[in-house]
């Protein structure tokens, strides 16, 4: 049994327009990317996930059970969702209510829910703000407000939307250092991303969206390997697969530190 299960699903915002049109996907741990242009489908998919879009046909099935069986509060619980644009998110007038309202609303205890989300504020730098109106923070600090409050509610499923735009190199790798450590902890992390480098780098697996269906999943070296199944999709390969490319090498580069020491093997040589 998979942890999340998605069976024939299909989505229509109007009923003229078919936003997804027959998706099958299951989730058993891996790290999982999801990429496509602009429009493809996948924010529509993952808000279906957690639950706040209905299914028109098929099913999600989260532990088995179908998600439609769980009310939104029981699925609180397991699904954590990071929105695209944390103006979205935020509602409350100080950093630290804004953290705490996640961990209370599922029922953790007043200090309960201020410790995981102090905790939480220091992962992502942010302990020295708890007084603080989230709107008197940058955009990409308010993005980091807007991850710790899913992180501090524990979930075993973490979706992220789109969280490197806007964020500097500093920024992602901190992202990086939390989907490690979520991925450590036994987590299931699925993030949607446009950064190609980003999640070449460090997603296990990568599922491409292309108007509405899957174009492509599985593990993320080879899903990147494929320039021209990429293109179909609008998409481009990481810059360092396009350098290896260039170069004339063979296989598939996702790092730097892979390229680098084929380079430096060749030089040696
Ligand atoms: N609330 C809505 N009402 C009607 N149509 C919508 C709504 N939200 C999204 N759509 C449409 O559904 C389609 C898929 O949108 P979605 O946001 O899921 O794509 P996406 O792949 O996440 O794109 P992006 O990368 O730009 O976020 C688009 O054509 C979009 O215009």
């Amino acid at each position: 049994m998979s942890l999340l299960e998605v069976n024939h699903l299909h989505f229509s915002y109007t009923p003229e327009v078919e936003v997804l049109k027959g998706i099958d996907l299951r989730f058993n741990g891996e790290t999982t990317a999801i990429v496509g242009q602009n429009g493809a489908g996948k924010s529509t998919f993952v808000k279906l996930l957690k639950g706040l879009l209905h299914p028109n046909e098929g099913e999600i099935l989260f532990n088995g059970k179908n998600t439609k069986d769980y009310t939104p509060a029981q699925l609180a619980k397991d699904i954590g969702m990071v929105f695209q644009n944390p103006n979205d998110q935020i509602f409350k007038n100080t950093v630290i209510s804004e953290v705490m309202f996640g961990p209370l609303n599922i029922g953790n205890s007043e200090d309960e829910a201020r410790e995981k989300s102090i905790k939480m504020l220091k992962k992502v730098n942010l302990e020295g703000y708890l007084e603080t109106n989230p709107y008197d923070l940058s955009l990409s600090e308010r993005k980091m407000i807007a991850i710790a409050s899913i992180l501090a509610m524990e979930t075993g499923i973490v979706i992220f939307d789109e969280p490197t735009m806007g964020q500097d190199f500093a920024g992602k790798q901190k992202l990086k250092e939390i989907i490690y450590e979520l991925r450590d902890q036994g987590k299931q992390v699925i993030c949607i991303l446009h950064d190609m480098d980003f999640a070449a780098e460090i997603f296990e697996r990568t599922i491409v969206f292309n108007q509405g269906k899957v174009l492509m999943d599985g593990p993320s070296r080879e899903v990147f390997a494929q320039k021209e199944t990429l293109g179909q999709a609008y998409l481009e390969q990481p810059h360092i697969a396009q350098i290896a490319d260039q170069l004339g090498l063979e296989g598939s580069y996702l790092t730097d530190e892979q390229l680098i020491k084929v380079l430096k093997e060749r030089l040696e040589a």
